[in-house]
């Protein structure tokens, strides 16, 4: 009796996956938002008149205020001082606002707009940026792309806010129990947003035959309204296990500026840190222009469209069989009998290959890469769980990166040797991006949960925030880079299907080079100094 009386909510299973589930599924939404307008870098090129330059500008703009005005800190502060729940909503709502502005920006009512005068006169720097030489704007860049990059500032801040707040949240809800399946769910269902934009985004721009880049953006503010909402029904859910358990909200590591000699005196994070940003440079700003990249490398025939509920049902059969490859095959990681795992890798790797082929069939470059993510959801709690049983993190941190460089040279050197060749390039397109894939799943599953072997576990939520902020140097500076080098790599080509992008692709293999190198280094440290990066997290 007295047991029943002193449960909460979080002792119930249901309870705590239920508000994991509605932090996961705000998280699933920022991610299809945060690349909305990725697979349709042409279109913009097209209707919008953005060349790389401009496209790459607008799209590192998104960590602009939390690499430079420190945003991502004060973030951290708001979180310890006003608690999971609020900041949830909060950063919900601060992404809603960027994602409306960002909306307007490419809609037909910004052309013509006094603000889009206003625009093209204004902004072409800001002094105290450009002081700095870090302008997010320049002369010249189309008022369209000034303003989105606007409200993709305010949409990164929230973005940045919602990752520290969830981790937060997690832990909150889960410490004791299933911590590290609950953090890996949560990535795998971000993971899966990235997918959904790469389908769905496409899909809506081109929706019953007339181009409108603007209804994939409103698509994406829809879901961040359904973030919104999520975060709300969260918040009391939240409310009520405060009430419950008499607490005031928990406020477990809060960000202290004195922690920072402690973190930065470290070797070791200071080399994860590196390794961090230096891998998730060649990997997020990739993904913004990755299809842009296989439409110029594949010669894409799309089939003619019958109809448009025939082409509507056809995305949406595709995006169903990826489902049942991502739920089967993380449900199959969690199966104790062997038997069952089988039955569900069987059907999650059929489903792959039905998914792959209706890719061909379709022609479609967004559908193409949209693979990319699935691997991750597949094999990511796999390899955490083999990092808390096994270790073998730095080693893994070693491989992640040798398959990133090849990957990236196989695009640059080996992909395009392929382009007259109908099925020979998309084979080699889909095997670069399932590898490409499971890099991407090594990394993070070995990545994150070394930090808290390298600090103190009192400046562990410190020691995160300091590694998104590094981190988000490079997605600000790595989107910005590819798009300048693509333009000038690339003079007079005005068909934005016809750049060359060698150039960009040996930027981010040397990226990844140079987190080969960083890896090395960690596990010659980690040898000498016992950090136990290679050690299993439970012994
Ligand atoms: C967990 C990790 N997320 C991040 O590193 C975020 N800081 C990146 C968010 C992308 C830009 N808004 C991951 O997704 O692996």
């Amino acid at each position: 009796m007295t047991q029943e009386i002193q449960k909460t909510l979080r002792d119930s299973a249901a309870m705590r996956w239920t508000a994991l589930l509605l932090l996961a599924l705000a998280m699933f939404c920022s991610y299809i938002f945060m690349d909305i307008l990725s697979p349709i870098k042409d279109l913009m090129q097209e209707y919008r008149g953005w060349d790389s330059t401009a496209f790459g500008t607008m799209q590192g703009s998104e960590v602009f205020l939390n690499v430079f005005v420190f945003f991502l800190i004060f973030a951290g502060i708001i979180l310890d001082k006003m608690g999971v729940r609020f900041t949830a909503v909060l950063s919900a709502a601060v992404m809603l606002t960027g994602a409306i502005v960002k909306w307007y920006a490419v809609t037909d009512y910004f052309t013509g707009s006094s603000l889009e005068v206003w625009f093209n006169n204004n902004l072409n720097y800001i002094p105290v940026f450009d002081e700095l030489g870090v302008s997010p704007f320049y002369e010249g860049m189309p008022a369209s792309a000034k303003f989105a990059a606007c409200g993709f500032m305010i949409f990164g801040c929230g973005c940045e806010m919602a990752g520290i707040t969830v981790s937060r949240g997690i832990v909150k809800w889960f410490k004791g129990r299933e911590m590290a399946l609950a953090m890996g769910s949560e990535m795998a269902l971000a993971r899966l947003g990235v997918a959904t934009c790469m389908i769905f985004s496409p899909f809506f721009a081109k929706l019953g035959g007339n181009i409108s880049v603007s209804r994939s953006v409103a698509f994406g503010v829809v879901l961040m309204c359904i973030a919104l909402i999520m975060t709300i029904v969260y918040f009391f859910m939240d409310k009520k296990l405060d009430s419950q358990t008499g607490e005031a909200e928990e406020k477990d590591d809060p960000f202290k500026i004195s922690d920072l000699g402690q973190i930065l005196t470290s070797s070791g994070f200071w080399l994860v840190a590196l390794l961090c940003v230096l891998y998730y440079s060649a990997i997020f700003p990739f993904q913004k222009y990755a299809v842009n990249m296989l439409q110029c490398n594949l010669t894409l025939v799309e089939p003619s469209q019958d109809s448009f509920w025939a082409s509507s049902s056809v995305t949406i059969v595709q995006y169903v069989i990826m489902l049942v490859v991502a739920a089967a095959g993380f449900a199959s990681n969690f199966q104790k009998v062997k038997r069952n795992q089988l039955i569900l890798l069987a059907i999650s790797i059929i489903s792959l290959i039905t998914y792959c082929y209706m890719g061909y069939m379709r022609q479609s470059a967004e559908s193409i890469f949209a693979v990319f993510p699935l691997l991750a959801v597949l094999i990511t709690p796999i390899l955490g769980s083999y990092v808390d049983h096994k270790g073998k993190a730095a080693s893994m941190l070693i491989l992640g990166s040798v398959l990133l460089i090849a990957c990236h040279l196989t695009f640059a050197f080996i992909l395009p040797l392929f382009k007259d060749s109908a099925v020979g390039g998309i084979i080699i397109a889909y095997a670069t991006i399932l590898v490409l894939g499971s890099s991407f799943s090594l990394v993070p599953a070995s990545l994150w949960p070394s930090v808290p072997k390298l600090v103190d576990a009192k400046v562990i939520g410190s020691a995160y925030a300091l590694i998104f902020w590094i981190q988000n140097i490079g997605l600000w500076l790595f989107p910005l880079l590819i798009g300048k080098v693509l333009d000038k790599s690339n003079p007079g080509v005005t068909d934005p299907t016809k750049f060359d992008y060698t150039a960009p692709l040996i930027m981010l293999a040397s990226l990844g080079i140079a987190a080969l190198l960083l890896g090395f280094v960690l596990k010659a440290v980690d040898k000498k100094k016992g950090l136990g990066l290679e050690e299993p997290n439970i012994k």
